[in-house]
């Protein structure tokens, strides 16, 4: 009998027609393969957000293994001599044996709590990026509200984690965690001795905090992750103004091979930051702030940044006891509001943003094309002001700290807080107003008169003048002056040699690429139906 000969060439292919048979999945594929994303470095970072999610939950299962959730008194016989013989919960010694007998535990201890940093940092760098450039305007309204959503909920998983150590300042934490339920009138006590099985600190916080940490709050962050970006896919990113750009097209690459290698490579990069800041950088030594005692309480305690400003707000708000005569009396403690209140208020005002602007500017229309942040000075201005008041709250968190290392008195910095937040947020709003409408002018001149080049000529009858060169045409922009990111000007020939320098490294990293083929407008048939023709900037309709 005739053996066929094994032809390991076909292999490939005659195994994709096999599973093709079987699932029917290369239509979508091809569909998902040729998906245009429009590029530029802001778009960055809610992909930083994503990759240290994944180095959360890869190094939140390693530390799983090693882990107990439990908060029976144990005595200490690890490897940290000074801590050898105290009693403390098994919480906190299985976290110090983490760090010091578990091989590569500490590492990734630390790795997990970077990433938790970077995490929260990129969410809220990403969220300012969508406000600042207007992404959040119809129909984008959903992924705004989901987006601030995740912020709350990335808040939650930090602060639960941080208390899993059962460490001295993590059981601070908890503390004051415990009094701001306690101060929620009528409900308070009854939800504090729901949580804590009694009170406070009871028994069985870590182990319930442990199952929050670990299973409901990365699954409700993966479910709505997982809708966010189901909904940027279906939506279509936004993109920047520029030639043939238009509201109805999506100029880009690609997602493969191009933009999926783009981000295997950035995800690569990102794990390897956060695992060098394991590695070098110590954060959260437990080991130093002993087992957490009820009555013990140390100086300078600190929580994460991103829970720093409700610790702010605590800090800067005066002791104004408000009674109410129901029965004996009914007093609701000044904690209430900076810790319950003005979260309440600033949760709801950033997640109708959207639909407060569209009603203030009666603008209910579709936007695909982003704004730069001059071009809209009110929002601008608005969000300058929102950040001005996070940043004074922020510092106002560290205020024994500053009050401390500078030796200023801590009243006068509680003092300096309290009116900060007052007046500096409307000042930032004025000045942030002001700035934006300069910008648009020093581009009214530039769109009018060219840009410096920086050559100084002189004329035969004496005069200096600069050469100024002329823009190229800009095309799509959003009803508001065109800018110069997207103006594509040309480099002249002569040009000085500092000036030139901008232009050739910028050349090096981003040669100049192909002009973008013809855009798709929504009668035609869209271009990922002939994606061989298509290459870098290419395009694809939003219909
Ligand atoms: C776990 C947290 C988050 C992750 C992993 C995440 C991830 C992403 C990614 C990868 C994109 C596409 C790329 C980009 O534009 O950066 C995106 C877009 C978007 N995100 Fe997020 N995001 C998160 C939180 C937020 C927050 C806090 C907000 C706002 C409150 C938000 C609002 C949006 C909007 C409106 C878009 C569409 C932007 C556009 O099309 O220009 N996201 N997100
Ligand atoms: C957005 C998601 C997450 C955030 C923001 C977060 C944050 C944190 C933080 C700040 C700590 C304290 C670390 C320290 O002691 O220095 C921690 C501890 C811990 N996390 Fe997470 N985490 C997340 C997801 C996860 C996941 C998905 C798992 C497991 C599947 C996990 C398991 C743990 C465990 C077991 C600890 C205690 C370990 C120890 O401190 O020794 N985490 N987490």
């Amino acid at each position: 009998m005739k053996r066929r000969k094994f032809d390991a060439a076909a292999l490939p292919a005659k195994s994709a027609r096999a599973v093709d048979d079987r699932f029917q999945v290369a239509t979508p594929l091809r569909k998902l393969l040729n998906k245009v994303f429009p590029d530029h470095w802001s778009f960055l970072l809610g992909e930083i957000a994503l990759f240290s999610f994944v180095v959360l939950l890869l190094t939140g299962v390693f530390l799983t293994f090693f882990f107990e959730p439990a908060m029976t008194e144990v005595i200490y016989n690890g490897s940290y001599a000074p801590l050898r013989g105290t009693p403390m919960s098994a919480a906190y010694a299985s976290s110090l044996d983490i760090s010091f007998d578990v091989r590569g535990g500490l590492i990734m201890r630390q790795m997990h709590h970077w990433s938790a940093l970077l995490f929260m940092a990129a969410i809220v760098v990403h969220m300012l990026r969508v406000f600042f450039t207007g992404a959040f305007r119809k129909p984008r309204e959903t992924n705004w509200i989901i987006g601030s959503l995740l912020f709350w909920v990335g808040f939650l998983a930090g602060f639960t984690g941080y208390s899993l150590p059962d460490d001295g300042l993590s059981g601070t934490g908890l503390r004051i965690a415990s009094a701001i339920i306690l101060s929620i009138p009528v409900i308070g006590s009854w939800v504090s001795s729901s949580i804590f099985g009694g009170e406070f600190p009871g028994t069985i916080i870590i182990s319930r905090f442990f199952i929050a940490h670990v299973l409901l709050i990365p699954g409700l962050l993966v479910a709505l992750i997982s809708v966010h970006l189901g909904l940027v896919f279906k939506q279509k990113h936004t993109q920047w103004p520029g030639p043939g750009r238009t509201n109805s097209n999506v100029v880009g690459e690609r997602m493969f091979p191009r933009y999926a290698l783009k981000q295997g490579g950035f995800f690569m990069v990102v794990f390897g930051v956060i695992a060098l800041m394991g590695g070098l950088f110590q954060i959260n030594p437990i080991w130093l702030f002993g087992p957490y005692e009820a009555w013990v309480v140390s100086a300078a305690s600190q929580p994460d940044w991103y829970v720093m400003f409700l610790d702010g707000s605590t800090r800067l708000m005066p002791g104004w006891e408000i009674s109410i005569p129901i029965g004996d009396g009914y007093v609701i403690p000044p904690l209430f509001w900076p810790t319950v209140v003005l979260p309440g208020i600033l949760v709801g005002l950033s997640t109708m943003y959207p639909f407060l602007e569209a009603r203030r500017l009666k603008d209910y229309k579709h936007h695909n094309l982003l704004q730069r942040p001059r071009d809209v000075p009110a929002r601008t201005a608005v969000g300058a002001m929102a950040v001005t008041f996070y940043i004074v709250l922020t510092l106002s968190g560290a205020n024994d700290v500053i009050a401390d290392k500078f030796q200023i008195s801590l009243n006068a910095m509680t003092w300096a807080g309290r009116i900060g937040l007052l007046i500096l947020p409307p000042i930032a709003y004025y000045v942030t107003y002001r700035l934006c409408l300069g910008l648009q002018q020093h581009d009214r001149e530039v769109l009018a008169h060219g840009v410096e080049t920086g050559i100084i000529k002189r004329l035969p009858d004496g005069r200096f003048v600069e050469v100024h060169q002329p823009l190229t045409s800009a095309d799509g922009h959003d009803g508001h002056p065109p800018a110069l990111d997207y103006v594509g000007w040309v480099v002249p020939k002569k040009m000085n040699r500092l000036g030139a320098l901008g232009p050739a490294i910028r050349g090096f990293f981003y040669p100049i690429e192909k002009p973008a083929e013809a855009p798709v407008s929504p009668g035609h048939p869209p271009v990922e139906a002939r994606p061989e023709r298509e290459e870098i900037g290419s395009g694809e309709s939003r219909r």
